[in-house]
């Protein structure tokens, strides 16, 4: 099957997105902005939230007011009564400003929780239905981080960052029309401070931006390493390449490091920035102030009350470059989930696909004139190239190491899409039929077969829910694989991650039971029997010779004993089909294949426990 390795074939550092690393959108907050839809379903909620949010605010900007009638009033009268009437009230919005954040709250966490799983329930969605040549092109780290800590930032921004933007906008809004009426010059002069502030966040949001694309980015190489670093980790050690592994690992945390430093003093910079920029109009406000009130421009009253909500200003200030920051961080997980969601899948129904029935499928496949190209790869993997398979035939793809085998099998299912030419089952073209149906139709097994983390009941009825315990014996019988019914829990035995708790041949056993299962009009078989022992592979090859006999199957093999459960052979030679008959006659007249098999290694007949060699007499190799 297409090589891992290439899968990995990504210029060194580069993200994952084709052209997505360090570029900036000229609108930043395009992909945050596309991603409303999320929160309409939580509009309610969030009105509510927002409600409380303000109500507590103006509960708070109140406060200052009471203040001032405090100070101008009873204090100045000595007016014991009035105080403790005024002094409640001020009682009262304190209360009620603590129970309105604790509602807003509650409210919060729960809502944006929601919006993260849809966001991540959309994108687990959206790889599914996106093709081969999309997961060969990015890394897995880089869509790891995407759908999990680019997803945190996100709610991050939603439950908290979007939240007080608002609120503190609000505020500050408010709390400068109420220092405007107070006293109009000094408003007018805590207004102005805006401007500085407003240019400061801006240089600071377009910096910020840059850096947290780039952190966000070499974050998800990290995943990459470690993701490669776990599935690989027994190559890994058997070649005690550890220490260079550990080597890369270093440098890209220490990249991340570096760039993490070079926001956080990029964020100490700026917040001290808009901390200077209230505390001086501040202090020209108390000066400005007590004059005035010397002069009996303003009263007591009235100053305590416009220094006390300019107070109220600086939180709102303050937050400011975290609020900025965040919101950067969430802009650039947008636009890296907004990535995935925008890549078309390549491979789709066709406007007038149709689905055809099992029973009405007899099973010729024809591929007429297929070239086919991996993205990005001016030369053809497969050029050329027509072949038949009639129902019921059992057709074997024998050629060397790379001549595109596994390539040309994996067109049938079409896990990758024909560059020109085409490929028909029983005459319909397969662009024609609709994708979930003809994966239905056609059984797959490859030489390195997954198995995922979950039962082995599960794993075999991947593509066949509704078997039932009869139909899965069977397949497990036909495959040999009756070990599963011995393991600890029998077929509710959960495999370790990508089955590796069980050995390579026992995973192949279950992976070819997994593709008879479906029934299929359409068997692919890339090399199932690879891993077996020559007693298991006997076993296997008998009872896989009943349901050949009903199936078309395109195998492709190694060894000579696969190749006696083909009717004919075809040689792939650099992606042409260059000669099909019988192995018999192909033994006889082609010297390519002759030469093929003159390089395997001869196994010594007394080894091997299956019934005589192959037809043909000599023992077929390993391509
Ligand atoms: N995802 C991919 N992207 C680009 N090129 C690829 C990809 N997968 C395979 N190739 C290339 O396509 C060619 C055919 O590969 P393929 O895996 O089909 O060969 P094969 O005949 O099955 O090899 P083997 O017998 O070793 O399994 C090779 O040159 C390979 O390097």
């Amino acid at each position: 099957m297409a090589k891992c390795g290439y899968r990995r074939v990504v210029a060194a550092g580069s993200g994952g997105g084709p052209a997505d690393r360090g570029e900036i959108r000229r609108h930043p907050l395009r992909n945050l902005w596309r991603l409303r839809r999320y929160l309409r379903p939580h509009a309610f909620e969030f009105g509510w939230l927002m409600l409380a949010g303000l109500a507590a605010t103006g509960a708070g900007i109140a406060v200052p007011l009471v203040a001032q009638q405090v100070v101008d009033g009873p204090v100045a009268r000595r007016d014991p009564n009035g105080l403790f009437l005024l002094a409640g009230l001020a009682l009262l919005l304190g209360v009620a400003e603590a129970l309105l954040i604790f509602v807003r709250r509650w409210v919060q966490s729960s809502s944006s929780v929601a919006m993260e799983a849809a966001i991540r329930t959309d994108v687990y969605a959206h790889l599914q239905r996106l093709s081969a040549d999309f997961h060969d092109r990015w890394p897995s780290g880089q869509l790891l981080s995407r759908i999990t800590s680019d997803l945190s930032v996100l709610r991050r921004f939603l439950s908290f960052g979007l939240f007080f933007l608002i609120l503190n906008v609000v505020t500050y809004l408010v709390v400068v029309v109420l220092l405007i009426r107070l006293h109009p010059a000094l408003g007018l002069l805590v207004t102005a401070s805006a401007v500085p502030l407003f240019l400061i966040a801006r240089r600071f949001g377009r910096h910020y931006h840059v850096a947290s694309r780039r952190m966000q980015d070499q974050q998800g190489d990290v995943a990459t390493l470690v993701e490669e670093t776990a599935q690989g980790l027994r190559t890994m050690k058997a070649y005690g390449r550890g220490p260079q592994l550990a080597a890369r690992f270093a440098a890209g945390t220490e990249a991340v490091h570096d760039t993490g430093i070079g926001k956080a003093r990029l964020l100490a910079r700026t917040s001290a920035l808009l901390d200077l920029v209230p505390n001086l109009t501040l202090g020209i406000v108390l000066v400005a102030g007590a004059a005035a009130v010397a002069g009996g421009r303003l009263t007591i009253g009235q100053l305590v009350a416009f220094v006390s909500l300019q107070l109220m200003l600086i939180w709102p200030v303050q937050s400011l470059g975290w609020i900025i920051a965040n919101g950067q961080e969430a802009a650039t997980a947008a636009d890296r989930i907004q990535e995935v969601l925008d890549t078309q899948p390549s491979i789709v129904d066709g406007p007038v696909a149709i689905a055809l029935a099992r029973s009405a499928v007899r099973g010729r496949l024809r591929f007429e004139g297929v070239v086919f190209r991996y993205p990005g790869n001016a030369v053809p993997v497969l050029r050329d190239l027509d072949l038949t398979v009639e129902p019921g035939e059992t057709l074997a793809v024998v050629g060397a190491t790379g001549s595109g085998k596994s390539t040309l099998l994996s067109l049938v299912p079409r896990l990758h899409e024909v560059s020109a030419g085409r490929i028909t089952l029983d005459g319909h073209d397969l662009r024609d039929l609709r994708l979930a149906a003809l994966r239905g139709l056609i059984g797959v097994a490859f030489e390195e077969p997954t198995l995922f983390s979950m039962s082995v009941w599960e794993n075999l009825t991947l593509g066949r829910p509704d078997a039932s315990e009869d139909e899965v014996r069977a397949a497990l019988t036909l495959a040999q694989a009756g070990f599963a019914y011995d393991l600890p829990w029998g077929l509710r035995t959960r495999l370790g991650e990508q089955g590796l708790s069980i050995s390579g041949g026992q995973r192949q056993r279950l992976a070819l039971a997994r593709a008879v299962l479906i029934r299929p009009a359409v068997l692919v078989l890339d090399d199932p029997l690879s891993a077996l022992d020559v007693h298991t592979e006997a076993l296997v090859e008998s009872a896989l010779k009943r349901v050949l006999r009903n199936t078309t199957a395109l195998l492709v093999v190694h060894r000579p004993s696969t190749i006696a459960l083909a009717d004919r052979v075809a040689l792939l030679e650099h992606g042409r089909i260059t000669a099909v008959g019988t192995h018999t006659e192909l033994l006889a007249s082609v010297p390519t294949y002759r030469g093929l098999l003159a390089a395997e290694p001869v196994v010594p007949p007394a080894a091997r426990t299956r019934t005589g060699p192959a037809p043909g007499g000599s023992p077929l190799v390993r391509s």
